[in-house]
């Protein structure tokens, strides 16, 4: 049985980003919390036990998802899945779709959206954790309906971490952990990519309101002061 939470919208403000056309929307937790995973048994469909909360988390390359992602862990106890780095360990574990995602990312493209949903659905299904944050997911309009049709299920929360371009190209340039698409060459295509696959995502979720815009310029610790309230509300809120 699903229930019902007070509306979270006092907590909130619009927020406004340089990329989308319209201002971000207030988080509709009635909706957000009514959406769960549903598992099919002997035919029937019976939710999950315990609905998950799954925060999807956006932005350009290097704009800094990994690292606010860190601290959401550690100050609110998410387990975050790196779509990016589930992909890498398909390839250093040699797998059969290894070669082919490799090429793919050191192109700065998009693997298919099966391959990815998959991995993606093994970590929570194999998880404990009730609350996700999926970091870099969904990078297209096929990985976003892909994750609805395979997972079945919709993010209660979307942020958006809005950097400019030259501020990511520099950061990625000087990111030096020896990722194969940390060069000027690949982060063109995957600039382009995010324009043109991952904006029209993001411009989705703003207007189902369930985006929250994050201005992702200055210091780590003053990003995550935007990032805070946010979380706090949804505790409060499912508490
Ligand atoms: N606010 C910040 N100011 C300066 N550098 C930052 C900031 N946030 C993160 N960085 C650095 O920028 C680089 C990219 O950050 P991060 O890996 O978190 O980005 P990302 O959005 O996950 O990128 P990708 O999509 O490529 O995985 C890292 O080296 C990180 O330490
Ligand atoms: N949904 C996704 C996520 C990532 N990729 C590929 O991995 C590369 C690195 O991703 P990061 O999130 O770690 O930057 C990305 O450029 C894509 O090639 C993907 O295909 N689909
Ligand atoms: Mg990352």
């Amino acid at each position: 049985m699903w229930r019902r939470v007070a509306s979270l919208s006092s907590f909130f403000s619009s927020s406004s980003s340089s990329f989308l056309p319209q201002t971000a929307s207030r988080l509709n937790a009635w909706e957000s919390l009514t959406t769960g995973i549903a598992q099919q048994a002997n035919g029937v469909i019976v939710p999950k036990e315990k609905t998950p909360f799954i925060t999807f988390v956006l932005g350009g390359p290097g704009s800094g998802k990994g690292t606010q992602c860190i601290k959401i862990v550690e100050t609110f106890g998410f387990t975050h899945l790196s779509a990016g780095d589930l992909l890498r360990r398909e390839i250093a574990s040699n797998s059969a779709d290894g070669a082919m995602i490799l090429n793919t990312i050191k192109e700065g493209k998009i693997v298919p959206s099966q391959v990815t949903v998959k991995l993606l659905q093994k970590e929570m299904e194999s998880s404990d954790s009730n609350k996700f944050l999926i970091d870099g997911f969904p990078r297209t309009e096929e990985n976003r309906v892909s994750f609805e049709r395979i997972i079945g299920v919709e993010p209660n929360v979307v942020l958006f971490f809005d950097c400019p371009e030259e501020e990511m190209v520099k950061r990625v340039l000087n990111r030096n952990q020896g990722r194969v698409d940390d060069n000027l060459e690949t982060i063109k295509t995957r600039l382009k990519v995010f324009e043109a696959l991952s904006l029209p995502v993001i411009n989705y979720y703003s207007q189902r309101g369930k985006l929250y815009t994050i201005k992702a310029v200055g210091a780590e610790d003053e990003i995550f002061e935007q990032v805070r309230p946010i979380f706090t509300a949804i505790e409060q809120a499912v508490a």
